[in-house]
């Protein structure tokens, strides 16, 4: 595995926190692209910054957190090769992985504990993208205009 990123907003800061130790614990290396406190700031501040690493291949995978994730998500996904996938629990992690081959884990830091986040990043680690008719669905993704 590569350098993790992640970046957040105030709602996810401390969940993004309690993930340093975990990794730290662990011997995984992250870079952390902010927020750096609970003072209320603008996700996309830190979202795009995350997106940009993944895309320049600085990082991998990313993590996302904001309140309910869908903020930070949908900045994220404006990014073309980004895949940012909200998960909730570890099943979604897991076919976040399998079937959409996400490069960003999002959580909702306001509706997940420290525990049930730390699964659901181990599950999005350890799944691999299963490839086949779900590539197929993939390379359609992009917006190309006619
Ligand atoms: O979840 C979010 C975006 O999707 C944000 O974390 C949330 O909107 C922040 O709200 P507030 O400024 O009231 O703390």
């Amino acid at each position: 595995m590569k350098m993790i990123g992640l970046a957040c907003d105030h709602a996810g800061f401390e969940l993004k926190e309690y993930l340093k130790q975990v990794f730290d614990n662990k011997g995984l290396l992250y870079k952390d692209f902010g927020t750096y406190s609970t003072e209320s700031c603008d996700y996309p501040d830190f979202a795009h910054e995350l997106a940009k690493a993944v895309e320049k291949g600085e990082v991998y995978p990313g993590i996302a957190i904001c309140g309910t994730g869908n903020g930070i998500a949908m900045t994220l996904n404006k990014h073309q090769n980004i895949r940012a996938a909200l998960c909730w629990n570890k099943e979604i992690a897991r076919l976040a992985r399998a079937h959409n081959d996400a490069n960003i884990l999002v959580m909702p830091g306001r509706f997940v504990g420290n525990e049930e986040a730390a699964k659901i990043v181990n599950s999005f680690f350890d799944e691999p993208f299963e490839g086949g008719r779900h590539q197929r669905r993939i390379d359609k993704i992009p917006v190309s205009i006619m």
